[in-house]
C-alpha cells in the first residue's frame, strides 16, 4: 500500500469523513474530490478502497502548488487521506469507537444559501460527542446571484474575480454560517483569517460542482491533522485494529465485512474477533480484498482483488467464515497469537455490552440495524432526557413489544418502540396492535426522534385538556330574586354567573364555607347547557344538602367548592389557564376557604 514507512512505524492516513443536511452536497464533493484523486495521480498509485477512497500525497502535492504563494510553508508530510466514501450520519454512527470515532477530522458540508438546517445541527452535536474536530465547507458559492465560476481554482484566486457585489453577499452568508456556528458553541472565521486553528473552526468557501476552493479545503486537511493530530496518526507493525462500517453479502463469497483498518496489519490467515449478534465471532481471515483498478475490470473476474496484506489506514473488504452474524459498528481485532483470544473476545464483548441496554427502569425500547446507529439513536434520545429500557440490534419481535408494555403501563409516552431502519416481525407487529403499543420507523435518526417527541408532545397535551376538564374551575353566582323554582330534592334556582364558569357537577358552596350540594343541570330556558360563563343568566338545579330559605336565599353568593389539590393546580402548574375574571374569583375563594384551614391555597416557595 501506499502508506509511509520509517522502520516498523510510521505515520498513516488522517480518515475523513464528510457529514451535512441532505442535498447540501455531500455526494458531490466527495466525487469532486475522487475525482481529482483520479486524475492527478501518479501512475500505479491505487485511490479506491473498499468505502474509502485515498487522495495520495501526490495528488495533496499537486492541488496546493497554487497556494504556494498564499501558504509558503506548507509541506505535506502524511501519505494522504482517507475519506470514508459514503457520506452521511448512518454511516458516520458505524465509525464508532468507545468514547470516539475512528473518523479523525471531518468535513461539515453546508450550502452556503440556505445556511444551517436540521440535520446540521445533528451533525455538529455528533461531532462534538465523538469529539471530532472539524472544518466547514460552505458550498454552492457558484450558486450566489452573479457568481463567475473559475474551475478547480483555490478560492482565494477566484474571489479576487468576482464583483464586489457578490464579494459582499458571499461575506454576508459567510457571516450567517459564523453566527450560526456561534450559537452551536464554536468560534469560527472564514479558514484565511483564523489566528487559531485550535480555537476557532475554519470556513472554507467552496463549489463541489465548479471545485473552487476543493484545494484550499485539502490543504487545510492536510495541515491541520499534520499539526495537530500527528501521533494519533502514527502507527506500527502490530495486529491491526479496525471497525466494521458494513456488513455484506457479495456473490460468490457469501458474507464479508467492510472495514476501516486505523491501526497495524492486517494478514491474509491472521485470526481476527468481531462482534457478533449474540456473541464475539472469533474466525480466520480468508481473503483480503480490495477494488479491482477500473481498467483492469473484466467480466469475469468479479469487482475486487485478492492481497496478502494491508496496513492502516484502509479500507478493506474481509471474507471469512462464520461472518454471517458480524456486527457492524462493531469493533474487530486482528489476535497477535492463540493464547490472547480470551482476552480480545473480552474487549469486543465489553464494547457491544457497553451500547446495548437492558434495564428494568420504565422507559422506551429501542431496535437498530447496527451497533452504531443504536448508540447515535440512544444518544440522541438521552439529548432529549427520554429514558431508554432496552436498546438492542436486530428486528423488533414479540419481546420487545412486550417490555414496551411494561412501560406503558407506568408512563404511556414511554411505552413505544423506536425502529431504525430494522424489519418488524408479523407476530409482533400483531401483537403491538393488540396491546396499543406505538412502533415509530424512519430511517433518518432526527426524524425518527422529531416523530416521537411529536407524538409526546401531542399525549401530553391531550393529557393536560383531560386533566383540566377534571379541575374544578372558579365560579361565582347570584341566586335571583324572583326565580326560586323548586325549594329542594332538588333545588332549581335563576342565577346570574357573576365571575368565572359554572358547570354540571360542581359543588357549590356559601359566602362562608359552608358546602351546600352539587350542580346537575344548567339550563337556559330549555336548552340543556354545558356551562355558564361571567354575564348569563341560567336556572340551575342543585342536588344535595340544600334547602332554599334556610341554608341559602335569594340575592344570596355562592362559590364553586374547589377541593385543595385543585387550587394548588390552579396556582400553579395551570396558573395561566385561567382568565381574569376567575382569577379574581379564585382569591375570594381562597380568602373564604382559609378561614377553614390555613393552608388551602398557599403554596410553598412562591
Ligand atoms: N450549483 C451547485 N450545485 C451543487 C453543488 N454541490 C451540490 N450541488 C447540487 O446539489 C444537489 C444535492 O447534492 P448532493 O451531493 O446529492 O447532496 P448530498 O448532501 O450528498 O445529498 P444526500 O446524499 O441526499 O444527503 C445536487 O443536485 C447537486 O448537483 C455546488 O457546489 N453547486
Amino acid at each position: 500500500m501506499s502508506s509511509v514507512k520509517s522502520g516498523k512505524s510510521w505515520i498513516r492516513q488522517p480518515i475523513v469523513v464528510v457529514l451535512g443536511h441532505v442535498d447540501h452536497g455531500k455526494t458531490t464533493l466527495l466525487d469532486k474530490i475522487r475525482g481529482t484523486a483520479v486524475a492527478k495521480k501518479e501512475p500505479g498509485e491505487i485511490t479506491q478502497h473498499v468505502g474509502a477512497s485515498i487522495v495520495p500525497a501526490s495528488v495533496l502535492r499537486k492541488v496546493a502548488e497554487p497556494l504556494k504563494k498564499y501558504f509558503p510553508k506548507l509541506k505535506i508530510e502524511i501519505p494522504g487521506l482517507l475519506f470514508v466514501d459514503t457520506p452521511g450520519h448512518e454511516l458516520f454512527s458505524n465509525l464508532r469507537r468507545r468514547g470516539g470515532s475512528v473518523a479523525d477530522i471531518a468535513i461539515l458540508v453546508v450550502d452556503i444559501m440556505e445556511g444551517f438546517q436540521p440535520q446540521t445541527w445533528e451533525s455538529i452535536q455528533i461531532l462534538k460527542e465523538r469529539k471530532v474536530p472539524f472544518i466547514v465547507a460552505a458550498n454552492k458559492i457558484d450558486r450566489i446571484p452573479g457568481w463567475k465560476p473559475n474551475h478547480d481554482q483555490p478560492f482565494l484566486e477566484t474571489i479576487r474575480k468576482q464583483d464586489p457585489r457578490i464579494v459582499s453577499r458571499l461575506e454576508e452568508l459567510i457571516y450567517r454560517l459564523i453566527s450560526q456556528l456561534y450559537e452551536a458553541g464554536f468560534m469560527a472565521e472564514r479558514f484565511d483569517r483564523v489566528k487559531d486553528f485550535r480555537t476557532t473552526v475554519a470556513i472554507v468557501p467552496v463549489s463541489a460542482k465548479t471545485g473552487e476552493g476543493v484545494p484550499e479545503l485539502l490543504a487545510l486537511l492536510t495541515g491541520l491533522v499534520q499539526r495537530f493530530m500527528k501521533k494519533r496518526l502514527v502507527t506500527s507493525e502490530e495486529p491491526a485494529k479496525g471497525v466494521v462500517l458494513e456488513v455484506k453479502e457479495e456473490p460468490g463469497l457469501g458474507t464479508t465485512i467492510d472495514v476501516i483498518i486505523y491501526d497495524g496489519v492486517i494478514r491474509r490467515g491472521d485470526t481476527i474477533v468481531v462482534g457478533g449478534k449474540d456473541k464475539p465471532i472469533v474466525t480466520k481471515v480468508r481473503a483480503l480484498l480490495m477494488p479491482r483498478p477500473l481498467q483492469d475490470m473484466r467480466a469475469h473476474e468479479g469487482k475486487f482483488v485478492s492481497v496478502e496484506q494491508v496496513v492502516a489506514a484502509t479500507g478493506v473488504k474481509i471474507s471469512a467464515p462464520d461472518l454471517d452474524n458480524a456486527l457492524a459498528g462493531s469493533p474487530i481485532f486482528v489476535v497477535p497469537s492463540e493464547d490472547k483470544i480470551e482476552e480480545y473476545i473480552k474487549i469486543v464483548k465489553e464494547e457491544i455490552e457497553s451500547v446495548r441496554i437492558k434495564t428494568d427502569n420504565i422507559g422506551v425500547v429501542v431496535k437498530a440495524d447496527t451497533l452504531g446507529t443504536l448508540e447515535a439513536v440512544v444518544e440522541a434520545l438521552k439529548r432529549e432526557n427520554i429514558p431508554v429500557r432496552l436498546a438492542d440490534v436486530g428486528p423488533v419481535s414479540k419481546n420487545d413489544v412486550l417490555e414496551a408494555s411494561v412501560s406503558k403501563n407506568h408512563r404511556p409516552e414511554y411505552g413505544v418502540i423506536i425502529a431504525f431502519n430494522v424489519k418488524i416481525l408479523p407476530e409482533a407487529e400483531e401483537y403491538a396492535a393488540r396491546e396499543n403499543v406505538k412502533i415509530f420507523r424512519h430511517n433518518v435518526i432526527y426524524k425518527l426522534i422529531e416523530d416521537y417527541i411529536g407524538w409526546v408532545k401531542q399525549l401530553r397535551e391531550q393529557e393536560k385538556i383531560k386533566e383540566l376538564e377534571s379541575l374544578i374551575r372558579p365560579g361565582k353566582i347570584r341566586i335571583l330574586p324572583g326565580y326560586i323554582f323548586r325549594r329542594s330534592n332538588p333545588a332549581i334556582v335563576g342565577v346570574e354567573v357573576i365571575g368565572g364558569v359554572i358547570k354540571p357537577g360542581y359543588p357549590l358552596m356559601r359566602k362562608d364555607g359552608m358546602r351546600l350540594g352539587t350542580i346537575m343541570q344548567i339550563r337556559d330556558r330549555d336548552n340543556v347547557l354545558k356551562e355558564a360563563r361571567a354575564g348569563q343568566s341560567v336556572a340551575i338545579s342543585i342536588r344535595g344538602r340544600i334547602l332554599v330559605g334556610r341554608h341559602v336565599d335569594e340575592g344570596d353568593i355562592l362559590y364553586t367548592d374547589i377541593p385543595k389539590q385543585h387550587v394548588h393546580l390552579w396556582l400553579t402548574k395551570y396558573k395561566n389557564e385561567l382568565s381574569d375574571d376567575e382569577k379574581m374569583v379564585l382569591k375570594e375563594i381562597i380568602e373564604i376557604k382559609k378561614k377553614q384551614d390555613p393552608f388551602y391555597g398557599l403554596v410553598f416557595g412562591s
